[in-house]
C-alpha cells in the first residue's frame, strides 16, 4: 500500500517540487520505508531525488537534491515493500540511467513476476535477480515503447505500451509515469484494486493544474476540486503544458474485469478523510463501529451489561469505537495515549521492530483501567502484535476484564496485493478458532465484525455509483484476480483478438527487440 502522485502544472515556469513534497507527507501512511521524486520540464530538463526514510527526514537531509528539481511535473512515491525486497534499487519512482528517463510509481503488487522474469529474459532483457515487481513492470512498459522512441513516443505508442503492460502484468496496480516525449500517464489495474483519484485545479482564464493522487485527501488539502476516481481499466494522459495542449484525455484501455477495489483501504489503509470509489472512508469506518456493536451484543450476551467503557486503540480504532460505543451505550475512555512522534506499527519491516514500535506508540492512563471492565476495540487484528501488546498492558493498568472487538472479520489468509503479508503463519487467526485467538491474544472475550456486515458497512457509505463488490481475498480466501482472471497472453496477431478485454483498436505492440537489447547493462538509478 505505497501512495504514488503525480502533478502537472499549466504553467511550464513553475516548479512541481514543493507540492509534490506537501502530497507525499499527506501519503506517508501508505509507506514509511523509502520516497521519491521525479520532475521533468520543458528543454530537456529533468531530476530524481530518492531514498530511505519518511519524506519530512528525506526532505531535510536531501534539501540540495530537492532544491535541484525544476520542472512543471513530476510523480512521486511512498514505498512500502511488498515483496521483502528493500534493496535501494526498489525505491521509487523507478527510473533508468542514461537517457531512458522515464519514471514510474507504483502502488500494488504483481502476482506474477516469476512468469515477468522468465518472459523479459526469453525477450533478451536482464532483469536482475532481485528485481521486484515494479521493476519488472517498467522494464516491460520501457521496452514496448522502445528505447531512442521513447523521446518521441506518440499517444498511440504509449497505449500500445500500457496495453502491453496490462497484457502481462498480473495483480493490483495504480501507477504514475512520467514519460519525456509526453507528459504524465496514470491508469489502474482492471479490478480497480488500489486507489487512484484524478482532480483539476482552476486556474480561470490560464488554464488548469491537474492532479492524481492514491487518496483525494491530498488534492483537497493541496487545493484541487472535480475529483474523478480512475476507473478499473482506466487510463488518464496529461500532455506537458509546454507542448501547447495541456488537455487530460481519459481512455478505458481494457474493458473492467470487476469493480472491486481493496476492503482494506477502508478498514485501516487509507485515511478518514478520503473519498475512495465514491466511499467516505470516515463514512463507512462509522458504519462497520455500529455493525460491530450489534456483533458484541450478540457474542458476548449478558457480559455486555458488565463492560463499563468502550476504550479505542488509536489511530485505527478511533472512529469505529466511538460509533460502537454510542450503539451500546457505553461511555469511550481515551485509556491508550500514543506518542505523536511514533509511526505506524503494521507496515514496519520486521516483527522486532514492529514489537518496539507498539511500546513506544502505545501507553496507558492506569485510572482508565482500574477495576474496570473494558470493551478495546481496534480496526483490525493482524499478525496479533497489537492486541496481545495492549491487552497485557490494559490488565497491568488494574483493568478487571478485558474484552477485544475488532472492527473488521478474522484475518485468515494472506493479502496478495500491495501488504505485506505473505506468510499466513504469521497470522494470528490463521488456522485458530476465535476462541483460540482469544486465548492467544490474553483476552476475556474477542468479537470479530463479520465480512457480509464489512461489506454492508461500506456499501452503505457509497455516494452515487460505487464499486459492485470489494476485495475480501484476506478475511475469505478468494481473490479477485483470481476469480475472475485474464486470459493468459498467447503469440502472433492472433493475441489482440484472443483477448476480449482488449476492445481498444490500438495496434498491439509487443516489446521491441532493439529495446530490449539496448536496455541490457543499463540499470535502475
Ligand atoms: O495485529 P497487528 O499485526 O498488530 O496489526 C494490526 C494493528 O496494526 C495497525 O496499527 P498501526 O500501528 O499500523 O497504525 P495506526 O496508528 O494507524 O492504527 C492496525 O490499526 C492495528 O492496530
Ligand atoms: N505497497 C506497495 O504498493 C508497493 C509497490 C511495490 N510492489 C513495491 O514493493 O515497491
Ligand atoms: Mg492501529
Amino acid at each position: 500500500m505505497c501512495g504514488v502522485i503525480g502533478l502537472s502544472y499549466a504553467d511550464p515556469k513553475k516548479d512541481v517540487a514543493g507540492e509534490l513534497v506537501e502530497g507525499s507527507i499527506l501519503l506517508q501512511h501508505r509507506g514509511q520505508d523509502a520516497c521519491g521524486f521525479a520532475v521533468q520540464g520543458a528543454v530537456g530538463r529533468s531530476g530524481v531525488a530518492k531514498g530511505r526514510g519518511l519524506v519530512m527526514d528525506f526532505v531535510q537531509s536531501e534539501s540540495r537534491s530537492i532544491n535541484n528539481l525544476r520542472g512543471s511535473e513530476g510523480i512521486g512515491h511512498v514505498r512500502y515493500p511488498t515483496n521483502d525486497n528493500h534493496a535501494d534499487s526498489q525505491i521509487q519512482p523507478i527510473i533508468m540511467d542514461g537517457y531512458h528517463r522515464t519514471s514510474l510509481s507504483h502502488n500494488g503488487h504483481l502476482t506474477n513476476p516469476q512468469q515477468l522474469k522468465a518472459e523479459l529474459r526469453g525477450d533478451g532483457l536482464e532483469p536482475g535477480d532481485n528485481a521486484g515487481d515494479t521493476e519488472l513492470m517498467y522494464l516491460v512498459l520501457i521496452s514496448a515503447l522502445g528505447v531512442g522512441r521513447e523521446s518521441e513516443a506518440s499517444p498511440s505508442q504509449i497505449l500500445s505500451a500500457i496495453l502491453e503492460v496490462y497484457r502481462r502484468c498480473q495483480g493490483s496496480f495504480a501507477c504514475i509515469c512520467m514519460i519525456p516525449s509526453f507528459g504524465v500517464v496514470a491508469f489502474r489495474d482492471p479490478y480497480g484494486i488500489k486507489p487512484l483519484v484524478f482532480g483539476e485545479r482552476s486556474l480561470g482564464s490560464s488554464g488548469s493544474d491537474f492532479a492524481i493522487a492514491s487518496e483525494s485527501v491530498v488534492l483537497q488539502k493541496l487545493g484541487f476540486e472535480h475529483f474523478q476516481d480512475l476507473k478499473p481499466g482506466q487510463m488518464v494522459l496529461i500532455p506537458s503544458s509546454w507542448r501547447g495542449n495541456h488537455q487530460p484525455h481519459f481512455h478505458q484501455v481494457v474493458a473492467p474485469q470487476s469493480y472491486a477495489p481493496d476492503i482494506f483501504e477502508y478498514v485501516y489503509l487509507a485515511r478518514a478523510d478520503s473519498v475512495i470509489d465514491g466511499i467516505s472512508v470516515y463514512d463507512s469506518r462509522r458504519q462497520m463501529g455500529e455493525a460491530l456493536a450489534r456483533a458484541v451484543k450478540s457474542k458476548l450476551g449478558p457480559a455486555v451489561k458488565a463492560i463499563d467503557c468502550v476504550i479505542p486503540v488509536p489511530d485505527g480504532g478511533y472512529i469505529g469505537a466511538l460509533e460502537s460505543a454510542r450503539a451500546l451505550g457505553k461511555p469511550v475512555s481515551l485509556g491508550f495515549v500514543r506518542n505523536q512522534h511514533s509511526c505506524r506499527t503494521f507496515i514496519m519491516p520486521n516483527q522486532e521492530q514492529r514489537l518496539r514500535g507498539v511500546r513506544r506508540k502505545l501507553s496507558t492512563v492506569n485510572a482508565e483501567f482500574q477495576g474496570r471492565n473494558v470493551l478495546i476495540i481496534d480496526d483490525s487484528i493482524v499478525r496479533g502484535t497489537t492486541s496481545r501488546e495492549i491487552v497485557a498492558m490494559a490488565r497491568k493498568a488494574g483493568a478487571r476484564k478485558v474484552y477485544l472487538a475488532s472492527l473488521s472479520p478474522a484475518i485468515r489468509f494472506k493479502h496478495i496485493y500491495g501488504i505485506d503479508l505473505a506468510d499466513e503463519e504469521k497470522l494470528v487467526a490463521h488456522k485458530r478458532t476465535d476462541e483460540e485467538v482469544c486465548a492467544n491474544l490474553g483476552a476475556d472475550g474477542l468479537v470479530y465484525l463479520p465480512l457480509p456486515e464489512l461489506v454492508d458497512a461500506c456499501q452503505r457509505s457509497t455516494v452515487g455509483e460505487g464499486p459492485l463488490g470489494f476485495e475480501v481475498g484476506l478475511f475469505s480466501g478468494n481473490y479477485v484476480t483470481e476469480t475472475y482472471p485474464v486470459s493468459p497472453a498467447k503469440s502472433g496477431s492472433e493475441r489482440q483478438n484472443s483477448l476480449p478485454w482488449f476492445h481498444d483498436t490500438a495496434e498491439f505492440g509487443g516489446l521491441h527487440r532493439a529495446a530490449c537489447h539496448a536496455l541490457r547493462g543499463t540499470r535502475i538509478v
